[in-house]
């Protein structure tokens, strides 16, 4: 069936506003600006901005293993809601993407439930111990869309070369959560001022930092794509804006807390603030900013890490770390930095969209004709406040609640389907 979403807004290079219309056939965009074509299906735009469908290389969905904390279900409802069409799941569930098998058995579930593009993960180790490192040949020819141990930092450099090494003869990047175990010490937030404030224990800097740092030069030695997930400090985004600078085939990605908070905001002991990395200062906040406008940081990832009410309820010592994103991540952006001018609209679409598409060669992420019909209508002056009880996610650990936005997705579409309308 031919669809013809009439009376919508497209955003030009300049990041001005064009009246337009898209036509869809088949999953596929036909045309721009075409005509209403003989019998289709109108959709009317009511004259708000129609954006690519969000990719998101950066997303957990708990299943299998951890369905009481989100299933692919839930999981790509919650992602639709948010605007986001494709998105990556990283491989800490139960059992781990190490194997064909376990992965033949993640993209079955996908299969059944998924209601955007789920496209899994393969781990680098098996069981993400960091040990016995996975067959990543066998891996990609089963559809991991990338490797990564993510959740756990790879401990062994010799462990993280073999695989950069083997990943760049398959031409696939490895993205990489840094974290040195040996500097941990047990943190439960940054170890600034805040923690002492709140008398909890603090995860240094220097353990994200100095992973990356070793990574890189791993890279450099392997020839390897070495993407850098959710950069949270200054010397970090130093580290790869280096690496860069020496020609290595680095990428990185920021999550939206980290743009929206510093440990300062950090209200008390509440476990709905507690996430990896942590909220680092003020000075890192700001550096991440920089990074994002110099392109050393390519792109904007959610981290969407669903957890219990039961889990989050008692304190930041003892609660698993993580909060949910897809619901809040475009709205909070645009609001607190489109809005108010720190951002063009577009640069806040591109790294949501066409920017991390490109880091893993994925042909999604743009409106133009042939491309996947995955689209979004976004009423940019509806404005709302957050009400973590009505996420669509079974998580409710966010920081945002109570939070008012604009810029809502109002309408989603997947493959030429809607696959989220809001309700009116
Ligand atoms: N970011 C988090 O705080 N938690 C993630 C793991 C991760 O992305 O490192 C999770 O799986 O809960
Ligand atoms: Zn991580």
């Amino acid at each position: 069936m031919t669809k013809h979403i009439k009376n919508i807004k497209l955003l030009n290079e300049q990041s001005e506003l064009i009246n337009s219309s898209v036509t869809i056939d088949n999953g596929k965009i036909i045309a721009i600006g075409g005509k209403q074509p003989e019998g289709a299906e109108i959709i009317d735009g009511n004259g708000n901005l129609l954006a690519p469908g969000f990719v998101d290389l950066h997303v957990h969905l708990r299943e299998p293993g951890f369905e009481h904390k989100e299933t692919i279900a839930t999981g790509s409802a919650s992602a639709a809601k948010g605007g986001f069409t494709t998105i990556c799941a990283m491989p800490n569930t139960k059992p781990v993407p190490d194997s064909v098998e376990n992965l033949q058995l993640i993209n079955g579930l996908i299969k059944e439930s998924a209601v955007v593009r789920v496209l899994p993960y393969g781990s680098l180790t098996v069981a993400q111990s960091g040990d016995e490192r996975t067959n990543l040949a066998n891996l990609k020819a089963h559809g991991a869309v990338a490797f990564s141990d993510d959740g756990v930092g790879v401990q062994l450099a010799a462990t993280m070369f073999e695989q950069m090494k083997d990943a760049a003869k398959l031409d696939m990047v490895v993205v990489a959560h840094c974290e040195d175990n040996s500097l941990i010490y047990d943190g439960v937030m940054h170890e600034g001022k805040r923690n002492k404030e709140l008398g909890l224990p603090g995860i240094p800097s220097v353990c994200e930092s100095v992973q990356i740092a070793r990574d890189v030069l791993l890279a450099e030695a392997a020839g390897a794509r070495y993407h850098v997930c959710h950069v949270s400090t200054k010397e970090s985004v130093r580290a790869v804006r280096d690496a860069k600078a020496a020609g290595i085939r680095v990428t990185a990605e920021v999550c939206p807390h980290h743009l929206l908070l510093e440990e300062m905001d950090i209200p008390g002991d509440d476990a709905n603030w507690k996430m990896n990395p942590p909220l680092r200062a003020l000075e890192d906040k700001d550096s991440l900013h920089a990074a994002l406008l110099d392109g050393t940081i390519d792109c904007i990832s959610t981290d969407h890490a669903p957890h219990t009410v039961e889990e989050k309820c008692c304190g930041m010592v003892g609660a698993p770390f993580g909060i949910v994103g897809f619901e809040t991540a475009f709205p909070l952006l645009y609001t607190q930095f489109v809005e108010t001018g720190k951002w063009t609209l577009k640069q806040l679409i591109d790294w949501m969209t066409v920017k991390p598409a490109q880091i893993f060669n994925l042909p999604y992420g743009k409106i133009e004709v042939g491309a996947s019909a995955d689209l979004i209508i976004i009423d940019l002056n509806k404005e709302q406040t957050i009400h973590a009880e009505e996420f669509v996610s079974k998580g409710r650990n966010t920081p945002f609640n109570g939070w008012a936005a604009k810029g809502w997705p109002i309408m989603t579409i997947f493959e030429g389907n809607i696959v989220y309308k809001e309700e009116k």
